[in-house]
Formats: structure tokens, sequence, C-alpha cells
């Protein structure tokens, strides 16, 4: 495999079994191929608690997998690569340290120079729209300028792989539309591959060129929807044409067995 031409990301019959205090082995993810593109944005759904964030991390490195294999580049994921961004829930940030200082801190680990690292911090921040808050600390920020830093402080990196787990899950629902169409620009030209893990499955039709549908865990690939709404896009225009409506439609059909599936699995647990 060419590390240049190749896919970005591939998972071959990659499994995830888990030991549990009980000592009963628990299989997260089981048999998952998945093949993301270079400068593809691939979005991942599935019910809750399928195994979605363990794919996430057995691509991080953070999780190796009990069988199968996960390719970054056409190389076999050793410990966390230094080419790869994340971007979580909650909000990855130093909560001791001004928003500049925070955006320094990965290019200044990574032995950038203070100067560059600083100028380079301050050109993401303008571009995320926090150019006059560089002093302030994370405390003084809202959620979502918050989620901004995190985004500056993951691009800055410049990544060639963006892995995102729910990253706008806490927030409202119009900053959430906000942080979507930021997500989408800053990305635009970057040339990353993301994976972008989410309940939500507008956002994930919105945001991706591809929807994954996980099953009902452990997870495999049950789908693979192709989006061809064109880009650049608005979420909130996108989501109201026809053929986003014709695409939801036809995902949560697939979906929605998943998540019933999983539901009686709870109601039968309680019984
Ligand atoms: N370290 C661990 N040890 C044991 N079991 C685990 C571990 N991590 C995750 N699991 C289990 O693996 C399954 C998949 O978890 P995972 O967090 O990947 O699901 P998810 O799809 O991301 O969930 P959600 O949608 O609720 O965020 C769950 O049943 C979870 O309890």
């Amino acid at each position: 495999m060419d590390s240049r031409t190749g896919p970005a990301i591939e998972l071959r019959g990659a499994s995830k079994v888990f030991s549990t205090p009980s000592g009963m082995p628990h299989t997260a993810v089981r048999d998952l191929d998945l093949t993301v593109g270079r400068g593809e944005f691939v979005a991942v759904v599935g019910p809750t608690g399928c195994g979605k964030s363990t794919t996430l991390t057995l691509v991080s490195g953070l999780t190796e997998p009990t069988e199968g294999e996960v390719l970054i580049g056409g190389e076999p994921v050793r410990g966390i690569p230094d080419n790869v961004g994340f971007v979580f829930q909650q909000d990855a940030v130093f909560p001791w340290r001004t928003v500049l200082s925070n955006v320094m801190a990965g290019p200044r680990f990574r032995g950038v120079p203070k100067a560059e690292a600083r100028e380079r911090a301050r050109q993401w921040l303008h571009r995320v729209g926090l150019g006059a808050f560089e002093d302030r600390y994370p405390h003084q920020l809202s959620g979502g300028q918050r989620k901004r830093v995190a985004l500056a402080a993951t691009f800055v990196g410049d990544p060639e792989i963006l892995l995102m787990d729910e990253p706008f899950s806490a927030l409202d629902v119009q900053t959430r539309a906000l942080m979507s169409d930021e997500l989408l620009d800053l990305w635009s030209g970057t040339g990353a591959s993301v994976v972008f893990v989410t309940h939500d499955l507008e956002e994930s039709i919105a945001l991706a060129d591809k929807v994954v549908v996980m099953t009902a865990g452990p997870a495999t690939v049950k789908e693979v929807f192709e989006i061809g709404l064109p880009r650049p896009r608005k979420v909130e225009q996108v989501r109201l044409e026809k053929e986003f409506t014709d695409i939801y439609r036809e995902i949560w059909s697939s979906l929605g067995e998943e998540v019933r599936i999983t539901r009686e699995r709870g109601a039968g647990h309680a019984a």
C-alpha cells in the first residue's frame, strides 16, 4: 500500500474485547471493516453504547484491537500517531492557561519555537473569531467559545486525521449549528480526513461525505451511505433541501432498526 495515495484510515476485521470486573469478556467492536479516504469526512452513527467511541479509540491508538488491523496511511497504528487531532465532548483545554497559551501548547510541545507557535496560534484564534479573547481563561468563556478554542488548538497542529467524538453535543441547538458551519469552514482546504461520531443523524448528513451506520452492539458496519449534497454547505440551509430529507429517511430506516434492537435489549435486561 502506498502510504501517500492509499486510504487515510483502514480498519480490517477489527474487534475489541474488554475484560470486565466480573471477569466476563465484553465484545465492544466485532469484525469491523471501514475505509476512510484522504480528505474524506466520515460520520459514524449508531445506537447508544454500540461501540462508536471504542472504534475511534482504535483509530487513535489509545486502544489496540483484540483481532484484526488498524492502519493509518497504510501503516499499522502503534501508539498515538502525531498527525492525529482529537476533539471530544468535554473541552480538552487547560483551565490554568490563557486562550493563547492553550492554542500554543501543542506546537510548543512538538518543539515549534515560541514566536512561531504564538504567531500560528494567533492566526487560528483569528479564524475561529477569538482574536480579541487571547488573554482570557477558559472559565471566562462561553461553551461555544471554549469549543472554538479546542478547534483552534486542534487545527493549529495541522492534523492529517481528525477524530471527533460528539464534539458539539453539550452545546445548545443554535451554537451547535454555528459550530458545525465553522468546522466545515475550518476543515475545507486542509485536506484532513475526519471521523466524526455523533448521535445526531441530521448533523451527520449535514457534515459528512459518507455516513456509516453501526449495528446494535457489538458494533460492526451495517451500511454506508454516500452523501452527495454539494459543498460548501450551510447546515441550516442544507437541512431544508428535499435531497436531505430523502437521505434522512433512507438512513433512518437502517439506523432505526438498530436503535429498536438496542431498546428492546435494554427492556429485556430491565425485566
Ligand atoms: N474499558 C472498557 N471496559 C469494559 N467495557 C467497556 C470499556 N469501554 C467501553 N466498554 C463497553 O463497550 C461498549 C461500547 O462502548 P462505546 O463507548 O464504544 O459505545 P458508544 O457507541 O460510543 O456509546 P454512546 O453512544 O453511548 O456514547 C459499551 O457496552 C461499554 O460499556
